[in-house]
């Protein structure tokens, strides 16, 4: 089990690596982490909610994705606390002082998920959350030490030697470890270490004889991995992927402004767009950074109407209605598509108080938030393009069209037209007229790579720069997990963790 000395150490990454590695050494692996708090989730075959770390762990260890996997997932949406999700249905929206008391039920339907997941493995590999050592949280952690005895787990704790302190912080959270905690802890990762690592090799001895723990590894920090970020945390200082990489690609042909919402869920859909090398994708959160934009992308919400009023504040809504009379392409994702529309309603105070809203008036569509959540993966067609699509939907929004968009007094509002339809022939996202303002319910749109391109290419032949027309950046992150797994197994210790949990 991987344990963190703080949020944001990597254990989801590490996780990722030994189900890979575990995988390719034959082995029956599964991953699990009993409970996550996320706005970044994905919809099962079978309809049900869970994070995405531990989608893209299940996808590392050869499995579909499996709610067993992450039985308790926790989306914050301010105001009204947090959605919380157990077995990959919403059980209600909770604050703090409720779901405290929730949590010893919450820890039964974890137990239960483990118990039955470890039938079917013959290695789980387990993620904590934040850190151990969360002293006034321990009573009724559900996820770190106490999910470690239940499962009788080796632990690694894993520290950010990024952030400084390492030292200090593995040390003071054996420190603040009970002694039959510290019993299951089997050593330490040094993780996203830059520089030359023989330099910290006078401090393992240290830490031997300090904590009869040594170090079994220092995993070099690596941006380049591609792979999907779990949560918010590091979108937000701008560590994510596609922001890491944006810094070396202000150039690129095409510029992709997302606007970085308060309660932005599902960012990983700017993932795929993020690896095409005419693109650069960057975050905005002033109308300034959406100025010299192609593309400006609202991406999904857990909090759609508070959202909302942080684009009018800030003066993002303004600079977004104006790029679009000036022909700049305007998408949005989920509550980015509702949030184009004309109003949105939430009349059961699912996501806020605020009863209704009006949109940004760019799509002459209408939400109303209902109280049964939509989860589902889909497959659609693009249809002015044709171009197959696939994704997933996860929203309490159901969205129409107006039935006579000439009632509408947004200026900007004109007909639209159906942009995405599913095989069964439902409509899954609009378009206007002239097909520069989009939005789709489909998370997950930019992953087909043929519409991608077909996409982008529009966008290259509106810039008088000539279309590429093939295929130059599959998304797929099969290979970004094998090259994961060799980095693992060149920097830690890999063998004598397999021997701790008695494999050969
Ligand atoms: N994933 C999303 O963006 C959800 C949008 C909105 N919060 C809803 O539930 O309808």
């Amino acid at each position: 089990m991987f344990q963190g000395t703080c949020s944001n150490a990597g254990k989801s990454v590490l996780a990722a690596a030994f189900c890979r590695m575990l995988r390719q050494d034959g082995f029956r692996v599964a991953p699990f982490k009993a409970q996550n708090m996320s706005l970044n989730s994905f919809v099962t075959a079978d309809g049900l909610e869970m994070g995405r770390a531990q989608v893209t762990q299940a996808q590392a260890a050869g499995l579909e994705p499996d709610v067993r996997m992450n039985p308790v997932l926790l989306k914050p949406s301010s105001d009204v606390g947090s959605q919380v999700i157990v077995m990959g249905k919403p059980v209600g929206t909770m604050r703090v002082g409720e779901y405290v008391r929730y949590k010893p039920t919450a820890f039964q339907a974890a137990q239960r998920a483990y118990d039955s997941l470890a039938a079917e493995s013959d290695v789980i590999v387990l993620e904590g959350a934040g850190s151990p050592a969360e002293i006034n949280l321990k009573a009724h952690d559900i996820v770190n030490m106490a999910m470690a005895q239940y499962a009788g787990a080796a632990v690694v704790l894993v520290g950010d030697i990024d952030r400084g302190g390492v030292f200090a912080s593995l040390v003071g959270t054996m420190e603040l470890l009970e002694p039959e905690e510290r019993e299951l802890v089997a050593g330490y990762v040094l993780n996203k270490f830059r520089g030359d690592a023989s330099l910290l090799t006078p401090a393992y001895e240290f830490m031997q004889q300090r904590t009869g723990r040594t170090v079994l590894g220092v995993v070099p920090h690596s941006d380049a991995l591609g792979l999907p970020e779990e949560d918010s945390v590091s979108f937000k200082s701008g560590l994510a992927p596609a922001c890491a990489r944006f810094a070396d690609r202000k150039c690129a042909d095409i510029a992709i402004a997302v606007a970085d919402l308060p309660h932005i869920s599902n960012f990983t859909d700017g993932d795929a767009l993020a690896g095409e090398p005419d693109v650069s994708i960057y975050r905005a959160r002033t109308p300034d950074e959406l100025a010299d934009a192609d593309v400006i992308l609202l991406p999904g919400s857990k909090n759609t109407l508070a959202d909302l009023d942080w684009l009018q504040a800030t003066g993002m809504a303004g600079a977004v209605t104006a790029a679009a009379a000036r022909g700049v392409e305007i998408v949005g994702i989920c509550g980015g598509f509702q949030m184009l529309g004309a109003t949105i309603a939430d009349p059961h105070g699912l996501e806020s108080d605020r009863l209704s809203a009006r949109g940004l008036g760019l799509l002459p569509v209408h939400t109303t938030m209902g109280r049964d959540k939509t989860l589902v993966r889909q497959s659609a067609v693009h249809l002015d393009t044709e171009e197959p699509v696939t994704g997933y939907e996860i929203h309490h929004g159901a969205t129409a069209l107006e039935n006579d968009s000439a009632s509408t007094d947004h200026e900007s509002s004109g007909p639209a037209h159906t942009a995405f339809r599913t095989e069964d022939g439902a409509v899954l996202g609009y378009a206007s007229r002239g097909g520069r303002v989009w939005g789709t319910y489909l998370h997950g749109v930019f992953d087909a790579d043929a519409f991608r391109r077909r996409w982008l290419d529009t966008l290259r032949t509106r810039k008088n720069l000539a279309p590429i027309r093939t295929i130059v950046a599959p998304y797929d992150i099969e290979p970004a997990l094998d090259r994961l797994a060799d980095l693992v197994r060149q920097h830690v210790d890999w063998r004598s963790l397999y021997h701790r949990i008695g494999l050969r």
